[in-house]
C-alpha cells in the first residue's frame, strides 16, 4: 500500500477528488467548487481557463492546501490534507509548492540571489548555493544576480519569481495570470521558459484568461461553476479560444433562460 501512495505521489504530486468548496451559508452560500475530480500529472503543464467567478482560483487555493475544500480530498505529494492542522499544512506547502502571480511580489529592497534564497532563509534552511546558481542560469540572469527588482524588466522580474519558485524544488509550481502583466512578447518569453521547466520534469498548474498562454499547456481545463465541463488535450490558440466562445455563448444563454 505505501508503495502504492509514493508512486501515486512521484506521478501526480496533485490530486483532486470530488473537492466542493462552498463559501459562506443559508441564502448567501457561494457554491465556488461543485465536485471537482483532477490529477496533475508529474511533469505536465496544466492550464486552468473558466469565466470569471467559476472557480479557478479556488480550485488553486485548495490544491495548494491554502484553502479547505468543504468536502471531498485533496493529497499534495502523496499526502492527504484532510484533518492536517494550518501548521502542519504551512510544512507541506512550503516542500512541496510554489506560487508565481501577475504581480511579481518581490522585495524591492533585495537583489536576484537575495529574493530567490529568501523563502528558503524563512522557512529556516540554508540555501543550496549550487542549485540556485542552477535556477538562476535556468531563468537567463546569471548576469544580474546582484540587480535589484527596479532594475530589471517586467520579463525579468517574473523570471526571478519564476527562479524564486524553483529554488524549494517544490514537486508543483502554481502559477496565478504568470503572464498577465507582460507585454506581448515578453509573455512568450515567460511561457516558453515554463514549457522548458516542464520538459526539465517540473510540474506546474496555471490559471490563465489567455488563450496564446494555455496554447503552451499539455492540457488545458475549462471550469464552468464550480466544475470542470470540458478539456483539451495540447490545443492551438485558435482550439482554446473558440472553447472558451462556446461555453461563454452557453453560459449567455443559460442566463437568458
Ligand atoms: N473568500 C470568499 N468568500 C466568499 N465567496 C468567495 C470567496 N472566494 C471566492 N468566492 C466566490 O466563489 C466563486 C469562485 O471564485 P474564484 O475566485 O475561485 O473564481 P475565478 O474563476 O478565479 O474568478 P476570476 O477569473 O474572476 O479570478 C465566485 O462566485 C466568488 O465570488
Amino acid at each position: 500500500m505505501n508503495d502504492v501512495s509514493a508512486m501515486t505521489s512521484v506521478e501526480s504530486p496533485v490530486q483532486l477528488d470530488s473537492v466542493h468548496k462552498t463559501y459562506g451559508s443559508g441564502d448567501s452560500a457561494v457554491e465556488a467548487l461543485a465536485g471537482v475530480s483532477v490529477s496533475f500529472p508529474a511533469g505536465s503543464f496544466t492550464a486552468v481557463m473558466g469565466p470569471s467567478g467559476s472557480g479557478k482560483s479556488t480550485l488553486l487555493h485548495c490544491a495548494a492546501g491554502l484553502d479547505k475544500p468543504t468536502s471531498g480530498s485533496v493529497r499534495l505529494a502523496g499526502a492527504d490534507l484532510k484533518g492536517k492542522s494550518e501548521t502542519q499544512l504551512t510544512v507541506l506547502r512550503r516542500q512541496h509548492v510554489a506560487f508565481v502571480f501577475q504581480s511579481f511580489n518581490l522585495m524591492p529592497a533585495l537583489n536576484v540571489e537575495q529574493n530567490v534564497t529568501l523563502p528558503t532563509l524563512l522557512a529556516g534552511r540554508e540555501p543550496d548555493r549550487a542549485w540556485v546558481n542552477e535556477v538562476i542560469a535556468r531563468v537567463g540572469l546569471s548576469q544580474r544576480v546582484k540587480h535589484r527588482p527596479g532594475e530589471l524588466s517586467g520579463g525579468q522580474q517574473q523570471r526571478v519569481a519564476i527562479a524564486r519558485a524553483l529554488a524549494a524544488r517544490p514537486a508543483v509550481v502554481f502559477a496565478d495570470e504568470p503572464t498577465g502583466a507582460l507585454d506581448t512578447n515578453t509573455a512568450l518569453e515567460v511561457l516558453n521558459l515554463m514549457r522548458e521547466l516542464v520538459r526539465a520534469g517540473q510540474t506546474i498548474v496555471m490559471v490563465t484568461h489567455d488563450p496564446v498562454a494555455a496554447s503552451f499547456a499539455d492540457n488545458v481545463l475549462f471550469l464552468v461553476d464550480g466544475q470542470i465541463v470540458t478539456q483539451l488535450a495540447s490545443p492551438g490558440v485558435e482550439a482554446v479560444a473558440s472553447m472558451l466562445a462556446q461555453l461563454g455563448a452557453q453560459a449567455k444563454a443559460r442566463r437568458q433562460r
